[in-house]
């Protein structure tokens, strides 16, 4: 863990031109490095920094990713295969609590599945009441696996109150997704979690976000066995990549791309 927030830390901490070098709009490049700091654009919408790519058991774009620090991609690729084995582990819980064969879900994502992981860095903001760090939403994918420097910032929502997220050293987040959600077997028995980050005025925090999913083109439906009519699924059918596109482009806030999908 530790490796992995020192590699990430001193990613973020290179001038602006050198991290400029993975800067992109398109929520499906491979390789993104974004900033709200220096936008300009009139809207500043978080006050992050990020840097997302893919994963995945056999990382296709191991080349792509940052060289500078120079240890970036073998920590990179050590901790995410790590996180997978874990994510592994808690679909199988999840699966066997539903009464599934352990290896449900993970057989439901495919041959590879996704694995996607968003650096974040949230410099001290000196009006933190005035803006967030991340607007509320829930991730596309099953299950997120989060840890961060342990400074919190964090919030859930459940029943209408936001509720912070308390950040304990050697511990992992983990956030259900949409993908899990309206999936599979669960057909809305599991719920994604909306969330949130706040900032503060006076510590930089920084969070590491893993989320693991389907392949891309996999349909996201309830397909379970526990669902014998059409009529009983709760959500219309999606291509993964199309949901992600269209969950990502927008300025969709809390959980709205799942209600779009959503019968009635
Ligand atoms: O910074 C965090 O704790 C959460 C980040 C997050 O929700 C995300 O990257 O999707
Ligand atoms: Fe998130």
């Amino acid at each position: 863990m530790d490796g992995m927030l020192k590699v990430m830390e001193d990613f973020f901490n290179l001038p602006l031109e050198e991290k400029m070098r993975y800067g992109s709009d398109d929520v499906m490049d491979p390789v993104r490095y974004g900033t709200s700091l220096t936008t300009t654009r009139k809207h500043n919408l978080h006050w992050r920094d990020f840097l997302r790519h893919y994963g995945g058991l056999i990382p296709h774009t191991y080349y792509l990713w940052p060289d500078n620090p120079a240890t970036y991609r073998d920590v990179a690729k050590e901790y995410l295969k790590e996180v997978w084995q874990l994510a592994v582990i808690i679909f199988g819980a999840i699966s066997e609590g539903l009464g599934l064969d352990p290896d449900y879900i993970e057989s439901s994502l495919g041959d590879e599945g996704t694995q996607l992981i968003i650096s974040n860095y949230y410099p001290a903001c000196p009006e933190p009441n005035k803006t967030l760090g991340l607007a509320p939403h829930s991730d596309h994918g099953g299950l997120t696996i989060v840890m961060d420097n342990g400074i919190p910032g964090m919030q859930i929502k459940r029943n209408q109150t936001w509720y912070s997220v308390p950040s304990i050293p050697g511990t992992f987040v983990v956030n259900l997704g949409d993908f899990l959600e309206a999936s599979v077997l669960s057909n809305g028995k599991y719920k994604s979690v909306e969330h949130r980050v706040i900032v503060n005025a006076e510590a930089v925090r920084i969070s590491i976000a893993v989320g693991h999913g389907p392949e891309m083109d996999a349909i996201v439906q309830p397909a379970s066995p526990l669902i014998k009519e059409k009529s009983e699924s709760k959500y219309r059918p999606i291509v993964y990549k199309d949901y992600i596109r269209a969950q990502q482009s927008t300025i969709k806030r809390g959980k709205s791309a799942l209600d779009e999908i959503m019968n009635n």
